[in-house]
């Protein structure tokens, strides 16, 4: 270890009480106001500048939220404030990734539409209307030169930070200017010396853990690190100074979009905050402000230039800094939070492009919702841009511009102010019953609320109802009579059926045509099932609510303070199942299990008043035995059953690479099953989240993932139908192979552990005559019996394996004339054929394997009612 590193790691211990505040607010005004410019440049039409910048914007932003989270890792101890900011920055981060897919697209159709233009340049130039060039209606924004003038220290070159269109990239660059030598405050200094210095003081907000660490979780150098960390400051700097624009008009540009109240905070603090103009910027001033960011760093002496035409190309520093000094307001304070909303404001509109001024209208159309005023600038932004417009669609990006308006408001508004009043406002909302959340229950458990009104049931509902003037349906007898109305059966053929029938498993068949599907690759995600279900047809959610199901989700997302918007997406994108119609009736045999969950999840949830004190329902069910025998199914039988909301999650998708985003999700999981309660939690193969903790291989990652899911599972305690008048009944429901391996303390918060064996002879055989009733067969009760002693030891998917190939037998025969025969001349499926295929379909558990979830199951398990 140098002595340089040596002292990061001492400044780190000197450091005793680490504020993420500071570091985190510095980022989110960064990356707020690099969004804002890249839109800006998007809506110009420079495609490639803005590509480049999202690019290196994205890149940055995880890169240094990962750091400061590496830094700060006690999450516990953040302030209310240092989360709702982290959130923000993570929102923003979504955002500029959408965007950048978005601009990518936009890029791919129309390479035409983009502008020869130094990359290096953050010249307002570049935004500058393409139509109405006048020069007055211009507003700046500092330009950064690019490499030409700037010493590049060789261990910097080709680092991924260098993207000279991102601000935050070429402060790389700018770090290691000459000009650093010429005119920093400190000129006694060895430059290289005191650029090293100053990189260590700036890393040492980012990076001093991951120094030596060879990149940690991003698998960068140290030389990297030591980059991000300089791309800190540029975030500083454009936090600490003020947007000057050009015109005459620009004076009232604080006027834009800032309430009163705000203005009234401090005119100086705006001035500090929206300054970006780095040409204007004394030396001595700047190095103030840096002295007060605690950031030892000089980035004065990077060349940037004022344009006030649209020419679009770099110079060198057109200004003496001197010059321009007395235009650093002269404010040391603290920047405060709620200045970020101030900072992100739009532009004097007489400076806005074509485009901008569209997009005003619409913010100025709509005020009172930021949302919807977001929506409303898309809108317009979008139509004056036909390309752009068709681009959205395609890319469903509606949400994501829609985001973009967030990107101006603080992030506590963002994060926790429900937005739910304006936005209903706006949906018209007011014609349709329901409240978002009623709305939400309705698409994510479409069987039906639960009819009985618990006492908290029929007071939410009243407390609902006085606000949105709804019709819930809270009568106690028309819910009753709802319980007692005979079930209505799907029609033969339908896609479980027919899912059974053409050998899709449940499980399998699953593929969400619903919602956004981040990642369709996650096979491990189940996201709906019965697409004819007309209630999850966004159409007809739209058409019902007058909204959309990703506003839906937005509206659900606002009302939940605190939460992650990005994490709660992911949920209801990857994870909410929407309806999943599995009754008893499918399930072969396994009659105490069915009892069993029953007792446990089903009654509780329809008749929660009759499940209290002692008859509290568990808030925790395992389901455990051998592969395939109806665990899954099981499972999808309950939600049906107790008519909840299902989440059907799987280790992967609460795995994430970034540190501190798999609590995040397990946190939106919780508190979204809480919304949309009653709610079941079913975790499949819940052994790889909640393994034992002396399992090897319990890797740091997954050790944080369980952890938060116990703390969460915990929080639960009035969770389950029972004790509190404001209860919200979420049941986790776990499935395993290995109940073993399942960490003691998740093994106790499965109060009931439900033992699933291999089916006997009676199960087996409901379930062969089942599966042979979709089929034309000439297997008679002897043949069938014949069949249960062949098929012993045979798990339930086995026997469905089976049935299959078996039914393959007369197709078999025929060989390449099955393509010119009739359907009424192909063979019914006979014994023979099951015969067959028992020479290759065995079973696929052993007898040994049997034992041991035998012995399991009398150790700690139960195996019915
Ligand atoms: N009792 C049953 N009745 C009807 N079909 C069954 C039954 N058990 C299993 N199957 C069939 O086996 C398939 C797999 O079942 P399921 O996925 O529920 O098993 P599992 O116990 O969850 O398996 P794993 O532990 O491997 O996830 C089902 O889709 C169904 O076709």
């Amino acid at each position: 270890m140098d002595n340089n590193s040596r002292g990061f790691f001492t400044k780190l211990k000197i450091r005793k009480k680490p504020q993420p505040i500071s570091d985190l607010t510095e980022l989110y005004g960064t990356v707020a106001k690099e969004s804002i410019y890249y839109i800006k440049l998007e809506d110009q039409e420079q495609y490639e500048q803005a590509l480049q910048g999202w690019k290196g914007l994205t890149t940055d932003t995880m890169y240094r939220l990962t750091q400061i989270e590496k830094l700060y890792p006690d999450i516990l101890s953040y302030s209310k404030d240092e989360l709702s900011l982290k959130n923000g920055v993570r929102e923003l981060y979504h955002k500029a990734c959408n965007n950048l897919e978005r601009v990518q697209a936009l890029y791919d159709q129309n390479p035409s539409m983009n502008y020869s233009v130094d990359m290096g340049s953050f010249d307002d130039s570049t935004i500058t209307p393409k139509k109405n060039h006048s020069i007055d209606t211009l507003h700046t924004i500092p330009i950064i030169s690019g490499p030409s003038n700037f010493q590049v220290i060789s261990s910097f070159e080709g680092s991924p930070q260098s993207n000279q269109n991102s601000p935050l990239g070429r402060t790389i660059q700018l770090i290691q200017s000459k000009d650093i030598k010429d005119h920093s405050p400190s000129k006694k200094m060895n430059t290289s010396l005191r650029t090293t210095q100053q990189l260590q003081q700036t890393s040492n907000m980012y990076s001093l853990r991951s120094i030596h660490s060879n990149g940690g979780s991003s698998g960068t150098t140290s030389s990297e690190l030591l980059n991000t960390g300089n791309s800190a400051y540029p975030g500083t700097v454009a936090k600490s100074k003020k947007r000057n624009y050009s015109t005459p008009s620009s004076v009232n540009t604080s006027k834009h979009s800032i309430p009163d109240t705000k203005l009234q905070h401090s005119q100086d603090m705006e001035n500090l905050d929206n300054f970006t103009d780095f040409s204007q910027l004394s030396l001595d001033e700047e190095s103030d402000i840096v002295e007060y960011n605690k950031y030892d760093l000089y980035t004065e002496g990077n060349d940037r230039t004022y344009s006030n035409s649209n020419s679009m190309h770099t110079t060198s520093r057109q200004r003496s800094n001197k010059q321009n000094a007395d235009k650093l307001p002269k404010v040391r304070s603290k920047l405060s939070i709620p200045k970020l909303s101030q900072t992100l404001s739009e532009p004097n509109s007489t400076t806005l492009t074509k485009t901008e001024k569209d997009r005003k209208a619409a913010l100025s159309s709509n005020s009172k919702d930021s949302i919807s005023s977001g929506k409303s600038a898309f809108s317009a932004g979008a139509s004056s841009n036909p390309l752009r417009k068709e681009n959205m669609k395609k890319n469903k990006s509606l949400s994501s511009l829609t985001n973009n308006s967030n990107t101006l408001k603080h992030p506590h508004q963002s994060n926790t102010k429900p937005q739910s009043s304006s936005f209903l406002e706006k949906m018209n909302y007011k014609q349709h019953s329901g409240t978002s959340v009623t709305a939400a229950k309705a698409v994510f458990n479409p069987k039906g609320q639960n009819s009985l009104p618990s006492s908290s049931y029929a007071l939410q509902v009243r407390q609902l109802k006085q606000k949105y003037h709804t019709g819930f349906p809270s009568d106690i007898n028309k819910k009753n009579e709802e319980l007692e109305k005979p079930r209505r059966r799907r029609k033969a053929g339908n896609t479980q059926i027919a899912n059974k029938v053409s050998g899709k498993s449940t499980k399998k068949a699953n593929v969400s045509t619903q919602g956004k599907k981040i990642n369709e690759s996650k096979s491990s995600i189940q996201t709906s099932t019965h697409l004819p279900n007309s209630k999850h047809d966004n159409s007809t959610i739209e058409n019902k609510y007058n909204m959309t199901k990703e506003e839906l989700e937005d509206n659900i997302i606002d009302s939940i303070p605190g939460i992650d918007k990005v994490a709660a997406k992911q949920i209801f994108s990857e994870i909410v199942v929407h309806g999943d119609e599995v009754y008893w009736d499918d399930i072969a045999g396994l009659e105490n299990a069915k009892n069993s969950l029953k007792e446990a999840v089903v009654y509780p949830f329809l008749r929660p008043d009759l499940f209290r004190g002692l008859r509290e329902p568990v808030r925790g069910m395992l389901l455990f035995g051998p592969p395939g025998t109806g665990k899954t199914m099981l499972a999808r039988g309950v939600a049906t059953e107790s008519k909840s909301t299902f989440f059907s999650i799987s280790a992967s998708s609460l795995t994430s690479k970034y540190l501190g985003e798999s609590e995040k999700l397990v946190r939106a999981l919780f508190a979204i099953a809480k919304k949309l309660s009653p709610s079941i939690v079913f975790v499949d193969e819940i052994d790889s989240i909640m393994g034992s903790r002396d399992e090897n291989g319990e890797n740091e990652s997954s050790r944080r993932i369980k952890n938060e899911f116990l703390i969460q599972w915990s929080s639960l305690s009035n969770a389950a139908a029972g004790k509190s008048e404001d209860d919200e009944r979420v049941l986790i429901l776990g499935a395993t192979n290995l109940p073993w391996s399942i960490d003691e303390a998740a093994r106790r918060r499965f109060v009931r552990r439900q033992y699933i064996p291999l089916p006997e002879a009676e199960t087996r055989k409901i379930q062969i005559m089942k599966l042979l009733s979709y089929q034309k067969h000439k297997l008679d009760n002897e043949d069938v019996d014949k069949l249960l002693k062949l098929t012993n030891g045979y798990s339930g998917s086995d026997i469905t394996s089976l049935a299959k190939d078996a039914a393959m037998g007369p197709l078999r025969e025929l060989g390449d004339q099955l393509l010119h025969t009739s359907t009424e001349r192909i063979r019914p499926v006979e014994l023979r054929d099951f015969k067959n295929s028992l020479k290759y379909i065995k079973p696929s558990v052993s007898q040994e394997g049997l034992k041991r979830y035998e012995e399991w199951a009398s150790q700690f398990g139960s195996s019915g009612v």
